[in-house]
């Protein structure tokens, strides 16, 4: 998976997205021809007056197996568009650690958050709902939800903290990053390596979604074990932009998050300058209904974890700093099985989202696209009443759920509701008791009922 090559005659910044395919592939790509130096990274000269530039996403000394860099063929260094920066105003974006709202130990849920009517970009458009760990120490994340309402013109943002997990809800973006162009919509999703410049666009009007901060390892693909080469989210479904540059001299803002601030400069010219490209620190973007699920064929419900699309480790084996989970259109055949997920309490703490569709611990509504709900470390939860009792009667047909995507950010770190998320209307008051509805069922003298 990490040494393929692949060369693939580039177009050059006509704007329209192209893609190579692959997950963590060493890719090389050129808008103009020759601009890539062959043999070598540092040629005395660098063809078409480029300069040279190493983005490094991994120590230096990184085993091969999460050695990520790449090498960038620019207009101009990135230090030539640099200096004279200036805290700006985050908004509504937070960081961890940050402890500005206590909550009670309960299952929270909110209803979606309506799309703003000022105008906003992406990056002024991210508000947080959760974060987890410690930015500084490299490890945890940050829930956000994102609202763009216009796109971002001679503005540029790149984030030092964390990579960035982009999860569309409603509404197309066009990333233009220094590594080409991603267009992404509700169904897929795109990451954003840390310290990669972007500039977000709409493309058919306001775009709101989910934000998964990651401060820790880069989201990689969880092993397969025993499943084998195949199935689950296969590499070649994941899409890296062909190189495509802007050679623009204007005056432009630069927006940095680091170190859990947003520092802001004017710059003479677009980041976005590079000709070349080639390395395997590059952002990519998987439609979920890609995703291949396998799960029990006969009886039980299985972990959630056979649905993880993407993980980002920590230094413990099998201990997820993230696992980014799915829960897309299956067949639910298990026979002789309570089907929805069952009651549980989980060290890991897990944020959950809805793409479309409805999600099968919580059909009655509730738990609406666009809506999100947090089950932190520990705190019991599972299906409402009508949920289980549906599930404890229903006929077990095969039975497709169809038309579906919900998806969680699970963490090995508890999550901290931000004053922001805590004091949304949308919070509904009464999720914290749905667990009371479900009824007393016990009869030491009925066995079967
Ligand atoms: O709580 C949830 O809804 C997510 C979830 C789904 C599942 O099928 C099993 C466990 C789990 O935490
Ligand atoms: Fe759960």
């Amino acid at each position: 998976m990490n040494v393929v090559q692949q060369l693939t005659p580039a177009k050059s910044g006509s704007g329209e997205a192209d893609y190579l395919s692959g997950f963590g592939n060493q890719f090389e790509t050129e808008a103009l021809p020759g601009a890539l130096p062959i043999g070598r990274n540092s040629p005395q000269r660098c063809a078409y007056g480029l300069y040279a530039e190493q983005l490094s996403g991994s120590p230096f000394t990184a085993p091969r197996a999460a050695n990520e860099r790449s090498w960038l063929y620019r207009i101009r260094p990135t230090v030539a568009n640099w200096g004279g920066f200036r805290k700006a105003d985050a908004g509504l974006w937070r960081t961890a650690p940050c402890a500005e709202a206590e909550m009670a130990p309960a299952p929270l849920r909110w209803s979606p958050v309506p799309m703003p009517r000022e105008g906003m970009s992406f990056v002024e458009g991210v508000r947080t709902v959760t974060t987890a760990g410690d930015a500084g120490s490299q490890a945890g994340m940050a829930a956000h939800l994102y609202f763009a309402t216009r796109s971002m013109q001679d503005e540029y943002f790149y984030n030092a903290d964390g990579e960035m997990l982009v999860v569309p809800q409603q509404g197309d973006l066009r990333l233009r990053t220094e590594f080409g162009v991603i267009d992404v919509g509700p169904g897929e999703v795109a990451v954003i390596p840390r310290g990669v410049k972007l500039r977000a666009e709409l493309k058919d009007g306001p775009a709101r979604g989910y934000l998964c901060e990651n401060y820790g390892g880069a989201l990689t693909l969880p092993e397969r074990g025993p499943i084998g080469a195949n199935c689950m989210a296969n590499p070649r479904d994941f899409l890296t932009p062909v190189a495509a540059y802007e050679d623009r001299d204007a005056p432009s803002r630069l927006t940095v998050k680091w170190g859990g601030s947003l520092w802001a400069a004017e710059i003479p010219a677009s980041p976005l300058d590079v000709v070349a490209w080639h390395g395997n620190y590059a952002p990519y973007k998987y439609d979920l209904r890609r995703y291949s699920p396998v799960g029990p064929i006969l009886f039980d419900h299985a972990d959630p974890s056979i649905f993880t699309v993407l993980t980002s480790p920590s230094e413990t084996p099998g201990t997820a700093n993230i696992d980014f989970v799915i829960f897309p259109d299956r067949w639910l055949v298990a026979e002789d099985t309570f089907r929805p997920p069952w009651y549980h309490m989980n060290v890991m703490s897990e944020f959950m989202g809805l793409i479309y569709g409805v999600y099968d611990a919580k059909p009655g509504g509730g738990f609406e696209p666009g809506g999100f709900s947090l089950h932190n470390t520990m705190l019991p939860h599972g299906p409402d009443r009508e949920a289980f009792e549906g599930a404890s009667k229903a006929e077990l047909k095969p039975r497709k759920q169809e038309g579906t995507m919900a998806f969680m950010f699970e963490t090995r770190f508890m999550q901290r509701v931000t004053a922001y998320a805590a004091g949304l209307e949308q919070l509904q008051k009464d999720y914290g008791g749905y667990g009371r509805g479900l009824r007393k069922l016990f009869d030491p003298n009925r066995r079967e009922w």
